[in-house]
């Protein structure tokens, strides 16, 4: 509903401006009987609540024009009880209508005699007239209110640019820029206010938002190289076109790893490796978790080794989610797996155009999708020498360059290097860089061999009894006796790995719901321990009878027991509440 009220000064001006023209007076009214402007006795009164007012009344009501020449006399003015004080001679009224809805009075007054004969003499042109006045009143208060509401979606729009993770970016179609939200501004490491106006080739220069305004292109997912930080985005880009005329554009950005990152999310369900779901209790395991926490706020390189199996990987996944990294990527790559000629541009991405062939676009390699995350090389005894001189720089200087590119991108990457193999000897027969192995070396980490921690194969064997019950359907209660034996006799060369292979295999196997000898894979099996009477045991219990045979090794002495605990990988308190409970 149109409010005269809020465009009383422009309203009284025009008044004004009538007024003076006409040698009349003038007076316009809201439907609520507001004074929105007057003239001559009524210019002191405006702003006020009209006394009740017969005349304007009926206009209101009955939507029509009045004409009162004779005040007092007229029929419109006998329920007045105001009309002995009333000083008009003569009134000309019109209703101010928008859309057809009454929104005022529109009035022109006499005073004395010389006025009122205006009135008379001319009624009908200055009907014509005030009529016109009324309309150009109402599409004023119509272009007040655009003008508003454009104000009101002007600040909803800068919440809503502020309010996202994305970088956004407008121009004009001079390319100078017209609005900038806080992502980008500290995407781009720059003061918002310090980016208005300026010509957007000056911050990006070769920002796809020039061939927008200039050719009318759009971009989506274009990458664009940000020099001043030495940084990848990903832009989309579009431009504003009006009435067949380019406007300007806006542009939207991401860095590239965060992008990279999303994809991983949808592909690959996000590994987040605690050092708590980190199986056993072993003296060694307890070691390794103390020096993971120690060592998981430190950005320093590490070095993880360990015979294959034992859990490097885990290792490495627990240091990165217990790292201030932990909300960034933690990107794996197994340097053996790949292909010499693919490891490079694995590692480094290439740009477009870097490869002869069909539309080959650009590619963030993966120490770019690590950046602000982790990067874990596993296999690194198996990277070949020319790589390993181009690791060695990127550690050195933090910066990386894709294959057929020729800009540095600066990265900030933690790296966690694994291997099995003798890096020593290797460096002795030229096949390590020995410069390279004391970069990674900082924090040198050991995942001992599981024939090292037998003590960790129990809790391992429920952990992944439970683990295929649930996914096989089945219920295995336990193992026999001799199965048990075989599994803690094995050497376990295959580490952690193998257990659950071999595990994975006698849940396949077994049709009983006992995990009998026979089902074991054949390197397990152990002849010595044949026996026609073979005894199952549920977990718990091969657990109690396990307890038990390690105190009855230990005096009952509570140095005994401690000694006893450390061998199960057991915490003392544990170790009591495991004698109350089987009763030992
Ligand atoms: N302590 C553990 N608790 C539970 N599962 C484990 C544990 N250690 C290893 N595993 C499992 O064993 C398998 C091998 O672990 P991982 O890949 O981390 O070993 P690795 O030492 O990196 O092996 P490789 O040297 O062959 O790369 C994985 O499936 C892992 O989930």
């Amino acid at each position: 509903m149109v409010n005269l009220l809020h465009i009383q000064e422009p309203v009284q001006q025009i008044a004004t401006a009538i007024s003076t023209v006409l040698s009349v007076d003038v007076e316009v009214v809201n439907t609520e009987y507001i004074r929105i402007a007057g003239t001559g006795k009524y210019a002191h009164h405006i702003g006020e609540k009209i006394k009740l007012n017969h005349l304007h009344q009926k206009v209101i009501a009955q939507k029509k024009d009045v004409f009162i020449s004779n005040p007092r006399e007229h029929e419109s003015c006998a329920p007045c009880p105001h009309k002995d004080l009333c000083e008009e001679c003569a009134e000309l009224c019109t209703p101010i209508l928008s859309e057809d809805m009454v929104v005022g009075v529109f009035g022109l007054v006499a005073f004395h005699e010389p006025q009122r004969k205006i009135l008379i003499r001319q009624t009908n042109e200055l009907l014509t007239f005030i009529k016109q006045m009324g309309a150009l009143i109402v599409s004023k208060v119509n272009e007040e209110e655009y003008i508003n509401q454009l104000r009101v979606a002007k600040e909803q729009l800068t919440v809503i640019m502020d309010s996202v993770n994305e970088g956004i970016l407008a121009v004009d179609s001079r390319g100078h820029i017209t609005h900038a939200n806080d992502s980008l501004a500290a995407l781009i490491n720059h003061q918002k206010k310090g980016l208005m106006h300026r010509p957007v080739h000056e911050i990006m220069p070769d920002s796809p938002m020039l061939h927008a305004i200039t050719k009318g292109n759009s971009y989506i997912n274009k990458e664009i190289y940000y020099p001043e930080l030495k940084r990848q985005f990903l832009t989309t880009t579009r431009p504003i076109i009006s009435n067949q005329k380019i406007m300007g554009a806006v542009a939207t950005f991401r860095p590239i790893e965060e992008v990279e990152q999303l994809i991983l999310d949808y592909t690959e369900p996000r590994i987040d490796i605690r050092l708590n779901t980190i199986i056993g209790r072993s003296p060694a395991m307890e070691e390794l978790r103390k020096k993971v926490l120690q060592f998981a706020t430190s950005s320093s390189t590490v070095l993880i080794r360990g015979e294959s199996g034992t859990g490097k990987e885990l290792i490495a996944r627990a240091l990165h989610s217990a790292s201030p990294r932990k909300n960034k990527s933690f990107i794996a790559i197994n340097c053996s797996a790949i292909p010499d000629t693919l490891l490079e541009s694995e590692l480094f991405g290439y740009d477009e155009g870097a490869f002869t062939g069909a539309n080959r676009r650009g590619k963030p390699g993966k120490f770019e999708m690590a950046h602000g995350g982790t990067i874990f090389l596993d296999e690194i005894g198996d990277m070949p020498i020319h790589l390993q001189a181009k690791i060695l720089r990127t550690l050195q200087e933090k910066v990386i360059e894709r294959l057929g590119g020729h800009t540095s991108l600066n990265i900030d990457v933690r790296i966690i290097a694994a291997t099995n193999q003798p890096l020593e000897t290797m460096i002795s027969h030229g096949e390590f860089r020995e410069d390279l192995y004391y970069r990674l070396n900082v924090i040198p980490l050991y995942v001992p061999p599981l024939r090292e921690r037998q003590e960790d194969i129990l809790p391992l064997i429920e952990h992944f009894s439970g683990k295929y019950n649930k996914l096989f359907k089945k219920n295995i209660q336990g193992f026999s006796e001799q199965a048990f034996a075989a599994l803690l006799d094995y050497d376990w060369p295959g580490n952690i790995r193998e257990l659950e292979n071999a595990v994975e295999y006698a849940f396949n196997i077994e049709a009983s719901n006992y995990i009998r000898e026979e089902s074991l894979p054949i390197k397990l099996r152990n002849s010595e321990h044949k026996s026609n009477t073979d005894t199952f045991h549920t977990l718990k219990e091969l657990e109690k009878k396990h307890i038990k045979t390690v105190l009855e090794k230990y005096p009952g002495s509570t140095e005994g027991k401690k000694q006893a605990a450390d061998v199960l990988g057991i915490g003392i308190a544990t170790l009591y509440r495991k004698i109350k409970e089987y009763e030992l």
